[in-house]
């Protein structure tokens, strides 16, 4: 592994056993993230941030299983399991236990932040009691030094007259507060990388615009690394460096950030891009994408956006598009999976018409942030 790589993750794969048959929530996934460096996961509702996210820290419970691939943070192996020559999967023999990953990876080595702070604070317990119990416990602190701990942390992320509001309960701070309470006790035990999923998207956006500074300037100081879920690719160009952009299970392009937005390569990436607001841009030029996702249950065959691409073509509907290496000089690693870019079904793909597909028939009418709202014309 490369020494600036803190994180690598290769052909991961979670699914979920349900009643209705299995989801494949997140369908070999491969990227890495390096010292100091935001990534960011970005993709529309159900695409598998969350489940990716969780998968790290395996964080999976029943009926989920991480069923393939790798995970490692340094030398460790936080997961690992993998398809001999003769077809038997095997579990890798250096794989952290569950116990290890309790006590030495969550929250000391990787901390991980969830959208609802509420979920992560004990309502009857003050902030500033629940900060000093985490630093005393992971840091082995005595207790008087984790209470200075805990009201420096609160001071390094902007929350004013930290020593009163340190015996605040939980309701007492607004949704911002706490949520610069959990990138405090994130940062407590200096991991080096933090997962956020989606932390400022029940905010307001002047309040998220802060918490990203926030974010931004404590990143630089402390050179932490962040995994950062959104499906906002306006936090995308603010906050991150580089970008996975997920559609149903899948990574279908990743990239430096400047490379995506300036050049990107998948269809999905464009529609995803035309659907947020520019600053040299009016409203009315706003194209949400078309469509609504699929379910992951039973994904469409071959190119997965197919359904809703404004570019497809007949191949695509039979083949599942390979990530390719589509970096251009000067580019940091740029990849992305769609058959314009394949030597081998390229030709073919350029030979040929587009099809229709809710894109081009004029009915779909979905939204980019949340898919779900209305229905596409693949619903009918
Ligand atoms: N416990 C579960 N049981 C069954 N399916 C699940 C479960 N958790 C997640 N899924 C499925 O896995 C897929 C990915 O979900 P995930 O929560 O990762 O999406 P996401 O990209 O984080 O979306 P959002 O932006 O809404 O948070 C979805 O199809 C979802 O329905
Ligand atoms: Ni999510």
């Amino acid at each position: 592994m490369h020494p600036d790589t803190v994180l690598n993750v290769e052909n991961l794969k979670t699914q979920f056993f349900t009643e209705e048959g299995v989801v494949r929530a997140v369908d070999g996934i491969s990227f890495s993230v390096k010292r100091g460096e935001i990534l960011g996961l970005v993709g529309e509702s159900g695409a598998g941030k969350s489940v990716a996210a969780k998968s790290i820290l395996r964080l999976i419970d029943n009926p989920g299983e991480i069923v393939g691939g790798r995970i490692t943070f340094g030398e460790k192996t936080l997961f690992g399991l993998e398809e001999g020559d003769d077809g038997e999967v095997r579990q890798d023999e250096a794989m952290l236990s569950n116990a290890d990953m309790r006590r030495d990876i969550r929250g000391r080595e990787i901390a991980i932040i969830f959208q609802d702070p509420m979920e992560s604070l004990n309502p009857v317990f003050t902030i500033g009691e629940q900060l000093r119990e985490f630093i005393e416990i992971n840091r082995e602190m005595g207790k008087k030094a984790a209470r200075e701990e805990a009201i420096h942390m609160l001071r390094e992320v902007g929350i004013p007259d930290p020593e009163t509001r340190y015996d605040s309960y939980p309701h007492q701070f607004s949704g911002g507060m706490r949520q610069r309470v959990l990138i405090a006790m994130a940062l407590a035990c200096e991991p080096s990388l933090i997962i956020a999923d989606e932390p400022t998207t029940a905010l307001d956006v002047t309040v998220e615009s802060q918490i990203l500074d926030l974010v931004a300037d404590l990143q630089q100081k402390y050179d932490t690394s962040f995994i950062w879920v959104t499906h906002d690719m306006g936090v995308v160009a603010e906050i991150c460096d580089r970008v996975c952009v997920m559609y149903l299970g899948q990574i279908i392009e990743q990239a430096d950030v400047d490379d995506l937005f300036y050049d990107p390569k998948h269809p999905y990436t464009e529609a995803l891009l035309r659907s947020i607001p520019r600053p040299d841009e009016t409203v009315d030029e706003l194209d949400p994408i078309k469509g609504v996702m699929p379910e992951a249950i039973n994904p469409p065959s071959g190119c997965r956006f197919h359904t809703r691409c404004p570019e497809a073509r007949e191949v695509c509907m039979e083949v599942d598009p390979e990530a390719k290496d589509v970096s251009e000089a000067g580019e940091r690693l740029h990849r992305a999976a769609c058959l314009i870019h394949d030597d081998e079904f390229g030709a073919d793909y350029r030979a040929s018409t587009p099809i229709e597909t809710s894109a081009t028939s004029g009915f779909g009418t979905g939204l980019a942030s949340d898919g779900g709202v209305s229905g596409g014309a693949d619903d009918e």
